[in-house]
């Protein structure tokens, strides 16, 4: 920057949702792909929701707009294509078909990885960098969107990945050699967005954003040496947009005096989830009175750090569904003035990106006004940074107080409103009772031989089979009371019985019911629950055109009458074979709810294991002989910082342990894992001490059956050998191949074969295919004759 920076508004937000808020790209999108409609129909879609989004925003009185917060599919992605990172095998064919197969996989090429976003319910597509990779820029999509913007009048800050983050959550190529790191490439990719800046300002931008979420969690100093590097590097560009580089998820530790070294005009901190010693630490699980941890900084350095700066201050959660404590966010923004001194600049932002959370609470009439009190949804939080932004311009330089503890509010009565909670259970000691022990997997695994009879290699399925339009729109049907319970429950009986038949048909060996009856694995949970509530259209992005409705959990949770074990006993009176009972874990239901902050998260997580305990009791008293706890959030929820892990692992397989450890011996335990990186958590697979443990494997190069990762990990294993996140239908032999390779290193009698995922998301045509070239490929390793 030559002259003086351009100042930033007193207000703005890091992002907001794109799915619509009837979900229209989710429809448009799908109708894409099925071929209902044109890619010029799509962009149309994304034209009308981005000016739909812009004019929203600055209806509200937002400060300053993002662009490029829009995708057909992901960010990440998004950024792979900017930068021209495209596999070689994606392309050929028209810009947008290279887009969706590196999403979704094409005729012959499977698509790119997907994994969690941080510690979200968001999956992103893993870029892929090689040694070679060549950069080219392409900077059509943030440039065109200004441009949109500007049409309709409204100026633009482009938002996009920061170099730093691109690289360190890009996977390296299969043909990079092992030493190789994408962030090797770092230079390289600066010379790129040197191009991109030179554009933007070019075109007369005067902010850009580059989140930077990578550097909340650990990083080597060779890693903060790139971040110095890198935006030394951007900083000294003569033509350039003034640089605005957000943080979320958690505090930036040594990333911020790297950062605040370098001459990026404006920084972003999430001070929800991380927070500055003694000015806001609200996350749940951390008291406010916490003293600094190790890396953080003390209030008096921060003038230092910021002098001259922007800090973009995030004090509305862009994560949890909950009005803002208003004096609480006030005291926290003036304590930050005052601390970054007068020649430092605060506005008032969100915590992250509201891609996390819904819309509108307005589009939400049907929730129970006590709850709704104490909700704010994307464009009530905006609101909210509206009006903090103006009273923090009201009050006179000198307020801020450092909160020490004392004084402050506690969470309890954080939210506004009068929400007094229910009485707490824990409180009384009711959950700390000691979870009952299972005999050693040894004793169990040969009681279970006895009951099951399983063949070596037994093959089964992840739970869910297609939702079938019908069932969906019966089920809307339901709701809007145009259908009575009894017919409803007749189709999800016809249901069960058609996914029964089609997997006895197919010579499956361990069967499920195909959860028809459930709208989504925690949602359905939630419904039959006391203590949650649930939305009619509360969607949040999950990935691609997929969302969900994630439920509200308010008070203490108890479970007042069975809720699956009717369906249980349903589908298993239909046939002979195992029917698998099935049901969703405790951390994964707190994982993808919006959960009370009142009480720690273990807490929280214990009362819900404890209702699913019943469950797991029940069904087996119901005689079901295989019970399935999913935790696909187990990894999830793992904080970000190595230093709170054990921790929270601990607890999460007490949590677990607590609701399985009911079963008897003869009970088989499984649970399943899926976009969890599960190599990195073996021990605490381990310590689940499920009697099988199905994972994702499909697309993440079945990492967790090298030797190291896999141990002496002693239970049964299912690595998943189809992706039914694909529409692509695996083949048998490549099905082998998969399994040859658990069978490498594990025993056959613990090697299951199955999918990497339920298959809600596939239609039955490629299910059936894909069972079939299942069963043919364990009974070809069995030495069976095909039949
Ligand atoms: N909560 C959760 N998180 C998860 C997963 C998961 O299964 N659940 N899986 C992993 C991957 N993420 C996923 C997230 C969503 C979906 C998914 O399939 N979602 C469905 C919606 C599921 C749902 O809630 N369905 C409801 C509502 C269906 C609906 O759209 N109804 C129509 C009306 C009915 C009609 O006429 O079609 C409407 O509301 O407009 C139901 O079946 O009842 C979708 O986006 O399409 C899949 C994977 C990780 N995180
Ligand atoms: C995201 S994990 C999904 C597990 C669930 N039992 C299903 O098959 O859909
Ligand atoms: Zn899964």
């Amino acid at each position: 920057m030559t002259a003086r920076p351009p100042t930033f508004p007193t207000s703005t937000v890091l992002g907001y949702p794109r799915i619509g808020p009837n979900r229209e790209l989710k429809r448009a999108l799908e109708s894409y792909w099925d071929g209902r409609s044109t890619y010029q129909d799509l962009q149309g879609t994304g034209r009308r929701l981005r000016e739909e989004t812009w004019r929203r925003l600055d209806g509200l009185g937002l400060g300053a707009l993002p662009s490029g917060t829009f995708s057909f599919y992901d960010q990440m992605l998004d950024t792979a294509v900017l930068l021209g990172a495209v596999p070689d095998r994606y392309r050929g064919g028209t810009d947008e078909e290279a887009y969706f197969a590196m999403a979704r996989g094409a005729e012959g090429v499977t698509p790119l990885r997907m994994t969690k976003w941080f510690d979200t319910n968001y999956h992103y597509i893993v870029p892929e960098i090689g040694p070679d990779t060549s950069f080219r820029l392409d900077a059509a999509k943030p440039l065109s969107e200004v441009r949109e913007a500007r049409e309709h009048g409204l100026e633009t800050r482009p938002v996009l990945i920061g170099p730093v983050t691109f690289l360190l959550l890009s996977q390296a190529a299969p043909s990079a050699p092992a030493e190789f790191a994408p962030l090797d490439r770092l230079a390289d990719v600066l010379g790129v967005y040197e191009e991109l800046l030179r554009e933007l300002a070019a075109e007369g931008v005067e902010w850009v954003q580059l989140d930077e979420p990578a550097l909340v969690t650990d990083r080597t100093s060779a890693e903060l040496d790139a971040v110095r590097a890198a935006y030394g590097r951007l900083g000294s560009l003569p033509e350039r947009p003034a640089l605005f580089v957000a943080s979320y998820f958690g505090d930036l530790g040594d990333a911020l005096p790297a950062l605040a070294a370098t001459p990026v005009e404006a920084i972003g901190l999430d001070l929800v989830a991380g927070g500055l010693p003694g000015l806001y630490a609200a996350t749940p699980g951390r008291p406010t009175d916490e003293a600094a941890r190790p890396g953080e900084i003390p209030g008096k350095l921060l003038g230092k750090l910021l002098a001259g700066k922007t800090v973009v201050a995030g004090v509305v959660s862009g994560r949890d569904v909950w009005r803002t404590d208003q004096e609480r966010a006030l005291a926290a923004l003036l304590a930050l003035r005052d601390q970054a001194g007068p020649a430092a600049h605060v506005v008032v932002s969100t915590s992250c990106s509201l891609l996390h959370v819904p819309y509108d609470l307005d589009l939400e009439p049907g929730l129970d006004p006590d709850v709704r009190r104490r909700l704010a949804f994307a464009d009530q939080k905006i609101a909210e940074v509206v009006e903090l932004a103006a009273l923090l311009a009201a009050a006179p330089a000198g307020q801020g107080t450092t909160p020490t503890g004392q004084g402050t509010t506690p969470a309890a009565t954080r939210t506004a409103g009068p929400a007094p909670r229910p009485a707490l259970e824990h409180a009384s000691g009711h959950t700390l009772q000691p979870a009952p022990v299972r005999s050693p997997y040894a004793v169990r695994a040969a009681a279970q031989a006895e009951h099951l009879r399983l063949p070596p290699l037994p093959v089964t399925t992840i739970g869910s089979f297609p939702q079938t339009g019908e069932l969906r729109e019966a089920r809307a049907r339901l709701a809007a009371g145009e259908l009575d319970e009894a017919a409803y429950d007749d189709l999800v009986r016809a249901e069960i019985a058609r996914a029964v038949a089609l997997q006895e048909g197919l010579g499956l060996d361990v069967l499920v019911h195909g959860e028809p009856e459930r709208n989504d694995m925690v949602q359905y949970f939630a419904e039959h629950l006391d203590g949650f509530a649930v939305t009619r259209n509360g969607w949040v992005q999950s990935y691609g055109s997929r969302c969900t409705r994630p439920p509200i959990l308010f008070g203490d949770v108890r479970r007042p009458e069975p809720i699956t074990v009717r369906w249980a006993r349903h589908a298993q009176s239909l046939t002979d074979k195992p029917v698998k009972g099935m049901l969703t874990g405790p951390v994964t239901i707190v994982a993808w709810s919006f959960v009370r902050d009142d009480i720690p998260l273990r807490d929280v997580v214990f009362q819900v294991a404890d209702a699913i305990g019943d469950e797991v009791r029940d069904l087996e008293a119901a005689g079901v002989r295989v019970i399935q706890v999913d935790e696909p959030a187990l990894r999830e929820l793992m904080p970000l910082r190595r230093e709170d892990q054990g921790a929270y692992l601990e607890w999460a397989v007490a949590a677990y342990r607590r609701a399985t450890s009911g079963a008897g011996d003869h009970t088989q335990i499984h649970t399943h894992l899926c976009y969890s990186d599960a190599d990195q958590i073996v021990g605490a697979i381990d310590a689940l001490d499920a009697d099988v443990t199905t994972i994702e494997s499909a697309r993440s190069g079945a990492r967790i059956l090298d030797e190291e990762a896999i141990g002496d990990f002693e239970r049964g294993l299912g690595p998943g050998v189809y992706d039914i996140h694909s529409p692509r239908v695996p083949s048998t032999w490549e099905i082998e191949v998969a399994l040859k390779a658990a069978l490498r290193v594990l025993p056959a009698d613990r090697v299951w074969v199955n999918p990497d995922c339920g298959l809600k998301t596939r239609t039955y045509e490629q299910v059936e295919a894909a069972l079939t070239n299942l069963v043919a490929a364990a009974r070809h390793l069995r030495g069976d004759q095909p039949s």
